[in-house]
């Protein structure tokens, strides 16, 4: 079998690396020079520093990479998806993408896009869940829920890219799955902000909890179903990312605590925080289909209005007292 992972960032580095062995893995980046340093240093020093590449092909030539491949695995951001969709159509190869996210300037979840780019494909799937990407290059054990509305071909994507340390349940809420990866990138921010503001445990936990009702309330408009937000792909991945120091959404969030310009961040951090421009765009879902998500909207007037983090807290804080 044939893996062409399509993106050398960390995550599509780090998937690359468990993959490899059990099938033909070549990963792809479209950068000449990026593609020539990784063959030479056997590592990718610039996302992924210290994690071996050993049995797997690097190019930058994309026709090379998905020649013959049993499946095309995107591991490109949210941003990128849709140009690499346009580069990739007509290939005809099964589909997995790793992005988590909205896109920007349109409200669209990325299996949205794909309808768009590749109409009247059912061999297209999501993998998501917690996983940072320097556990798995590591061989440290994870658990993953890859969805796709064809749950057969779910379940076949599913038996074909697990491996012994990544154990990959399938689903057919491929809705659910992406809201839940998404938007824990946007409460991962506030944790980060809470726990850099020093306001401890209780109020983590609280973000967390009402966060999860965020998620489920836009994600059952959406046509996602409950128990997928209770699910690997939701609670467990805003469990790791709103209190995992890896996560550079949540890192982001410390930092803004600190009074630190968000440009600033974004150009230290060197890799993409989903987060940002998905409380932009899940903002307006929000308020497009009148949907109430007051941790979304405090972390977007953090970002793009320059509310000062306490103030945003506070304001949570003090919402006219209600059910939960
Ligand atoms: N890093 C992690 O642990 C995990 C990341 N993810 C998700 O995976 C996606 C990718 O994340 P990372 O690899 O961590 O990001 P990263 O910031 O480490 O790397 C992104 C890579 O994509 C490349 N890229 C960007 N736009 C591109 C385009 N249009 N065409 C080709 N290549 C392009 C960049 O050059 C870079 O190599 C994100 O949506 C992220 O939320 C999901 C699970 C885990
Ligand atoms: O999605 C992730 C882990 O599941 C990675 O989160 P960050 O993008 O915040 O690092």
């Amino acid at each position: 079998m044939k893996i062409a992972v399509l993106g050398a960032g960390a995550w599509g580095t780090g998937l690359a690396i468990q993959l490899a062995g059990a099938a033909d893995v070549v990963l792809w980046t479209r950068n000449p020079e990026h593609a020539a340093r990784i063959a030479e240093d056997g590592t990718n020093a610039r996302y992924l520093p210290g994690y071996a590449l050993t049995g797997l092909g690097v190019t930058s030539d994309l026709a090379e990479a998905i020649r013959a491949a049993d499946y095309l695995v995107s591991a490109v951001p949210t941003s990128g998806f849709r140009d690499l969709l346009r580069q990739t159509r007509g290939v005809g190869t099964p589909l997995v993408w790793l992005c988590k996210g909205f896109e920007n300037g349109t409200m669209k979840l990325p299996h949205q896009v794909v309808a768009e780019e590749w109409p009247e494909r059912e061999d297209v799937a999501a993998l998501s869940g917690p996983s940072f990407a320097q556990e798995v290059a590591a061989g440290q054990p994870a658990a993953l829920t890859l969805a796709a509305f064809d749950g057969e071909f779910a379940r076949r994507a599913a038996h074909d890219l697990h491996r012994p340390r990544l154990r990959l349940y399938s689903s057919s809420d491929l809705p659910g799955v992406e809201v839940g990866g998404a938007i824990k990138n946007v409460i991962a921010i506030a944790a980060g902000i809470s726990d850099g503001l020093g306001f401890g445990l209780n109020a983590r936990a609280a973000l967390l909890t009402r966060g999860l009702a965020e998620i489920s309330r836009l994600g059952l408009q959406l046509g996602g179903r409950q128990e997928t937000f209770m699910g690997l792909s939701g609670m467990g991945d805003l469990i790791l990312t709103c209190t995992g120091d890896l996560s550079r959404n949540r890192r982001v969030g410390l930092r803004l605590a600190q009074g630190e310009s968000l440009e600033g961040i974004l150009r230290e951090l060197g890799h993409v925080a989903e987060g940002v421009t998905t409380a932009r765009e899940v903002g307006r879902l929000a308020v497009k289909l009148g949907v109430e998500m007051p941790i979304v909207e405090a972390v977007r007037r953090i970002l793009d209005q320059d509310l000062p983090p306490r103030e945003a807290v506070a304001g949570l804080l003090n919402r006219e007292l209600r059910d939960e």
